[in-house]
């Protein structure tokens, strides 16, 4: 049907699009059961390019599956229990990874890395081991660290290809547009803004510069605005008061972006979005992995863009970004070398 009929799906700048190009497209979501992986589900059930849905928790993933499947999309939903997680994995496409706790007022992500890194280092374990050409979406926090755990368990088991490998990020894309807009008075959806770094606090750094409507934000109104992307996540921890962070926002974000590379993927052109990965331009300072636009394509990572211009403020926000960055990087490694 859907290779036939075009489709509809959500375009990287949040427009509904037409397409007649979608494929098989097997999705995993690893933490189904959770506060972003319910609302993630629904969303990628909704999405005509999810062809099929597998939903894999220690906990819930059955309940949801069950839920879901029956919203009038074609795509099929299976859900397993804790013990099914490489079933879960047969013949994915791509693996969404949402699993681990969430912050809590006072908390920063750093300070979930005790517990969430050991689960992104099993999750990733047994999807290198049975879905090794699996595209990985990591969206558990700390995501600069998580990313370069995944990456480093692919390469321990000799199945790395960095192309394949992606940290979400798009939360902080899909705020900065939001603020911005609500600022300038334009529509968020056309008001696309790039942001770079990783995903947490000082490393977040938006270039206001490359937006026609973001340029012209200055003084404490740019001040503010730029502290805002960097700290949207604290917004949603303090307004919860311990019960959680962003995950309605977050399944969104997830589900932009997962659709950004399925479409990609299916060889659309010039999908291009900001997403943390294996990256060149910084790999001289020794940060190997770094947050930019990414066209994403047949392969997954096609091309790299370069930064483009950024004002003085920004290459202030960039040097305030990378020496935390480096020290997030190291510890993911590090941990994965230090694991049997
Ligand atoms: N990248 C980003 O922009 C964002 C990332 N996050 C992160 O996403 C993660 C999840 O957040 P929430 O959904 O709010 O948490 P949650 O606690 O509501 O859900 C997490 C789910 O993971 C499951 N889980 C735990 N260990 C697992 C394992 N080994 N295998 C499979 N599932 C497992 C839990 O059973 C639970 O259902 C957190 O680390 C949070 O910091 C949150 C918002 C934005
Ligand atoms: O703030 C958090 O812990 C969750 C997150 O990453 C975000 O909302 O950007």
């Amino acid at each position: 049907m859907l290779s036939r009929h075009a489709a509809r799906s959500l375009s990287a700048h949040g427009r509904w699009f037409s397409s007649s190009v979608a494929r098989h497209s097997k999705v995993a979501v690893l933490g189904a059961g959770g506060g972003i992986g319910q609302p993630l589900s629904l969303l990628l059930k909704a999405d005509p390019l999810v062809t099929s849905l597998s939903l894999y928790d220690i906990r819930g993933a059955p309940g949801v599956a069950a839920d879901v499947s029956h919203i009038d999309t074609p795509g099929e939903v299976n859900g397993y229990h804790a013990d099914k997680l490489d079933e879960a994995l047969e013949g994915v496409k791509v693996v969404v990874i949402p699993a681990g706790v969430p912050r809590k007022p006072g908390m920063t992500r750093d300070d979930l890395f005790n517990t969430n890194a050991s689960i992104v280092r099993d999750l990733a374990a047994a999807i290198a081991r049975v879905s090794p050409e699996a595209h990985v979406l990591v969206i558990s926090n700390p995501v600069n660290s998580t990313v370069p755990i995944v990456s480093s368990v692919f390469e321990k088991a000799g199945v790395y290809d960095p192309r394949r490998i992606f940290g979400v990020t798009t939360l902080d894309v899909v705020r900065a547009a939001r603020f911005v807009s609500g600022i300038v008075g334009t529509n968020p959806v056309d008001t696309p803004i790039t942001v770079i770094g990783g995903h947490s606090g000082a490393t977040i750094v938006p270039l206001l510069s490359q937006s026609p409507f973001g340029k012209g934000i200055s003084g404490e109104a740019y001040e503010k605005v730029v502290k805002r992307i960097q700290y949207g996540g604290d917004e949603v921890v303090q307004a919860k008061d311990g019960a959680g962070s962003a995950t309605l926002s977050m399944a969104y974000a997830g589900a932009k972006f997962t659709n950004a590379l399925l479409r990609g993927l299916a060889g659309e052109k010039e999908v291009v979005t900001p997403t943390f990965v294996k990256s060149p331009l910084f790999a001289d300072q020794g940060i190997d992995y770094f947050s930019s636009n990414v066209e994403l394509g047949p392969n997954g990572i096609e091309k790299i863009h370069p930064l483009g211009e950024l004002t003085a403020e920004e290459r202030k926000l960039l040097e305030a970004c990378l020496p935390e960055l480096k020290k997030n990087i190291e510890k993911g490694k590090a941990f994965v070398e230090a694991s049997p």
